[in-house]
Parts: C-alpha cells; sequence; structure tokens
C-alpha cells in the first residue's frame, strides 16, 4: 500500500489519472496498431553527426517547443499560464504547474490549495540521514554536485524501486512514480536550501508553513522574506519546469527511467546534464558575463562600446552565454516574460537594464559571424540580473534553481511514460566506417 493513498491531494490526481489512463492508452495503442509503419521523417548524416536535431524520435506528453513560438505546457503558452493557473498574485503557483503537467488539465484553485497543502506536508518530513550527507559535503563543492548527491541519497525512500523488487506489474508502476515524484518535488526545495545555507549562510535554514506554496517556503527556507522575491521565484520555477522532450535533462532523465531506474535515479542524472555549461549551466555564466561586461565598460555603456566587448568575447574562443539555442529560432518567451517581471517590478535595475542593451546588440554582432542558427537570448539570459536585485549574487547556485523547477517537469514525464509503459530506450549507432561505406554506395 503506498504510504500517501490516503492523502486527499494525492487521491484527487491518482484517482483523475486513474480516470484519464484507459482512454490515453487506448489512443496510443490505435496509433501504434494501425499506423505503426508510418514514417514521420527521414534521418539525414548531417543529424546522426550533429546531435539528431530535428529528429522526432521522442514521446513526450507534458510540454512541446516550436522554433518560432516557444514553449506550450500541455498546449498553453506561457502569458496562457499566466492568466489561467492560479497564483498568489500573477505568475502560477508551481503545484499548479505540476497539476497541469501531470493531468493535462488546469485545476481549480481548490485542487491546486490541496495539492499546496500535500507538498507543504510532504516537505516537512525529510529523512535525517540525507540532512547529515547534505551537511556533510564540502562547501567547495560546486551546489549542482551536492544537489546531484542529495537526491542520490533520497533514493532510499524509493517507492518505486520498492515496487519493482516486489515484482509489482509494469502497467501499475506510474502510481509509485506518482508517490515518488511528489515525495521528491516536494523534497527538493529543502535540500537545495540546505546547500544554499550552508554554503553561503550560517548553515541554519529558515521556517516554513504550512499554507504557503512550494516558492514561498523555498524562499523562506533560504533566508528570503521579500514577498516580491516570491514572486519571481514562482516565475523563475514555473517558466524553467520543462521543454519538450529533447532537451539534455528531460532526455536524460526519461532516458535512465527507461531502464526501470526509479525517479530518484533518473532525475539525479537529469541534474548531471542540466550542470553543463552548454545547458543550465548557463544560468551562472550570464551574469558571470554581465558583471564582467560592467566592470569593463560601465553601467550605461552605449551600443558601439557593447559590441565591441561582444567581438573581443568571440574573439578569445568564448560563447555569448545566454544566447542561442538548439532549436528556438526567435527570442525566448521565457526570455520575454522575466523582461516583463523587471519592467514591472524593478525598471531602474542597473544589470535588468544591461541585459535589455545588450539584447539590442548581441543578436546582430552573432548574426553577422554567419554560422549562428539563433542568434537571439534564451531564458538564462535574464535571470540572474533579477535575482540578483534581491540579493541573490551567488551565481554558482543558480543552476540549483534550474534543477528544483526541472523536477516538475521531468517527474509529470516519468509517470506517464510508466503510465504509457513505454519501452527501454535503445535507438541504434553507426561507426564512421558505417557512414563512409553509406556514403560510397549513394
Ligand atoms: C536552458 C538551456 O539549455 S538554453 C541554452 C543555454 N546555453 C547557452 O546559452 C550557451 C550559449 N549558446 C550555445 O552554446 C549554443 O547556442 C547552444 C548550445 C545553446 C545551441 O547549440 P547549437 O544548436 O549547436 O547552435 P548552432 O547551430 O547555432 O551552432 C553553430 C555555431 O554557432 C556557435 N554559436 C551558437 N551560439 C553561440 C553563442 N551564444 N555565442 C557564440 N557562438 C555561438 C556554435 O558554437 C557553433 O560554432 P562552431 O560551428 O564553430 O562550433
Ligand atoms: O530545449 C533545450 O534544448 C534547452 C532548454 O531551453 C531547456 O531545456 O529549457
Amino acid at each position: 500500500m503506498l504510504s500517501s493513498l490516503l492523502r486527499t491531494p494525492f487521491a484527487t490526481m491518482h484517482k483523475r489519472l486513474v480516470d484519464l489512463l484507459p482512454e490515453t492508452r487506448d489512443r496510443l495503442a490505435k496509433i501504434r496498431r494501425g499506423h505503426g509503419n508510418k514514417v514521420l521523417g527521414p534521418i539525414t548524416v548531417e543529424q546522426i553527426i550533429g546531435g539528431m536535431r530535428g529528429i522526432k524520435g521522442l514521446l513526450t506528453q507534458t510540454s512541446r517547443l516550436d522554433a518560432f513560438k516557444g514553449i506550450k505546457f500541455r498546449g498553453l503558452s506561457l502569458p496562457e499560464c499566466q492568466i489561467r493557473l492560479p497564483s498568489v498574485r500573477r505568475e502560477p503557483i508551481p503545484e499548479a504547474m505540476f497539476y497541469l503537467l501531470i493531468t493535462g488539465e488546469v485545476p481549480s484553485n481548490d485542487e491546486a490549495e490541496d495539492l499546496k497543502k500535500d507538498i507543504a506536508e510532504r516537505a516537512q518530513t525529510f529523512p535525517n540521514y540525507v540532512e547529515k550527507i547534505v551537511n556533510s559535503l564540502s562547501k567547495d563543492l560546486h551546489p549542482m554536485s551536492q544537489l546531484s548527491i542529495g537526491v542520490l541519497a533520497l533514493q532510499n525512500e524509493s517507492e518505486f524501486a520498492q515496487a519493482i523488487r516486489r515484482g509489482e506489474k509494469r502497467g501499475n508502476l506510474w502510481q509509485s512514480a506518482l508517490e515518488d515524484s511528489l515525495n521528491l518535488i516536494s523534497r527538493i526545495p529543502k535540500l537545495a536550501a540546505m546547500i544554499y545555507v550552508n554554503k553561503y549562510r550560517d548553515g541554519k535554514l529558515g521556517e516554513i508553513r504550512e499554507n504557503a506554496d512550494l516558492s514561498e517556503n523555498f524562499c523562506r527556507m533560504m533566508g528570503y522574506h521579500d514577498e516580491k522575491f516570491w514572486e519571481l521565484m514562482r516565475l523563475y520555477l514555473t517558466i524553467h519546469c520543462d521543454h519538450e522532450g529533447g532537451n539534455v535533462s528531460a532526455h536524460t532523465t526519461h532516458l535512465v527511467g527507461s531502464a526501470l531506474s526509479d525517479p530518484y535515479l533518473s532525475y539525479s542524472a537529469g541534474l548531471n546534464g542540466l550542470a553543463g555549461p552548454l545547458h543550465g549551466l548557463a544560468n551562472q555564466e550570464c551574469l558571470r558575463f554581465i558583471l564582467g561586461m560592467k566592470e569593463a565598460i560601465g553601467e550605461s555603456p552605449s551600443e558601439i562600446d557593447i559590441e565591441k566587448y561582444l567581438k573581443d568575447t568571440l574573439a578569445k574562443g568564448f560563447v555569448i552565454p545566454g544566447y542561442g539555442h538548439a532549436v528556438l529560432r526567435v527570442t525566448d518567451p521565457r526570455f520575454v516574460c522575466q523582461m516583463e517581471f523587471a519592467q514591472r517590478y524593478m525598471p531602474n535595475d542597473v544589470l535588468c537594464k544591461l541585459v535589455a542593451s545588450l539584447y539590442k546588440v548581441a543578436p546582430r554582432v552573432l548574426k553577422d559571424l554567419g554560422k549562428v542558427s539563433n542568434p537571439y537570448p534564451n531564458v538564462d539570459a535574464h535571470s540572474g540580473a533579477l535575482l540578483t536585485h534581491f540579493g541573490m549574487t551567488e551565481y554558482d547556485f543558480y543552476t540549483v534553481l534550474f534543477g528544483v523547477s526541472r523536477a516538475i517537469g521531468v517527474c509529470a514525464s516519468f509517470v506517464w511514460s510508466r503510465a504509457l509503459a513505454l519501452p527501454i530506450i535503445r535507438p541504434a549507432s553507426v561507426t564512421m566506417e558505417n557512414l563512409e561505406e553509406f556514403v560510397r554506395k549513394t
């Protein structure tokens, strides 16, 4: 028996999935049975060498990325989520986003409220032994490595792993996946906050409130008591949560999960991908870049100064962090949301103004290189300036915030992957000799 089956919110979400499952499984079975042989697209040699760009090779229920319109969560764009999902002020609460990703439905205020309480309650049950492990880690260890270790330590709690051990039917595994996901999403903020206060503060966690949302409680634990910061964190945690299935963190989590590794093992693996500078670590690199630029050319540089600074950076062989994307071909709508937040709450902030000035120049400079597929800013280009405004200046922690958010999306996908009993992922690879032989024959 799952430990929290009797909790009302879990029971509500569980019941909704039970209702949705037969129809969804049936839809997938029909597609497979009737159309399994149909060809969705070719695979070119360039795609094999070039990181599989554009190959549609994954089934992901929770979100879909359009190169020109950006991300849609269960069919809703970011502005639509801001309008429709339950919020405290304007930005959706993270719990509402999880409900949407899991069920495909906008939760009512009551449903979101129930889930909020459930998550706050679960957050109180953080295992002592994990606290000891995290507190024993060297303060020099990068916060992302600490986060990944902490998640692996939490794995001892996995109900999914127990279900596997007792030989649970594959078709039922989604239930323990949901239970683990709720525990993981509830505990990750505390784990991240422990890493924060240990590394940058006096090691003491702030108190959490039973009636607060995940964002407020996360901020309180880290020692932030400004309501606007809680609202920024709501924005941060909802916009970073999911970006369809092919990004490195979601893809890795999905791949590892396909071996029936539990949600903790799978998400920890995803975090290690998120920690790469071309993916989530760009978060910290962006602020480092903006601060370096401010130091070199001042608080209100001219466009000519910025252009020269960018060209010098590129000439040294560095990328411009926060610019470019493997799929997007326009300014990331997640960047736009953050710019709007800055205009609403901190129109005179020096760093946010620098981010805006950079946005006027960088696309032109990158376009002139002639090789950059997308010269526009992505989600990472703005967040550091916003966080710094509220005093969170420790930029090597930023990717941890990204990780806290990404748990919401990858866990929702994990539950669906098990609910649809998706098989182990095992694409074929070719050698260079295979490619040469192919090229000779064509
Ligand atoms: C949450 C996220 O993960 S969003 C992405 C966060 N990452 C960053 O912001 C890091 C900076 N950006 C980049 O490195 C890239 O744009 C990526 C990794 C995001 C996308 O990579 P790709 O799809 O391979 O990009 P693209 O097809 O445009 O690459 C072509 C060339 O342009 C270069 N390029 C792409 N973006 C940039 C950039 N921001 N600055 C300088 N050069 C760039 C690439 O390095 C590559 O050069 P090369 O052929 O000499 O190796
Ligand atoms: O989609 C991607 O490849 C990277 C990204 O923006 C994300 O994962 O949020």
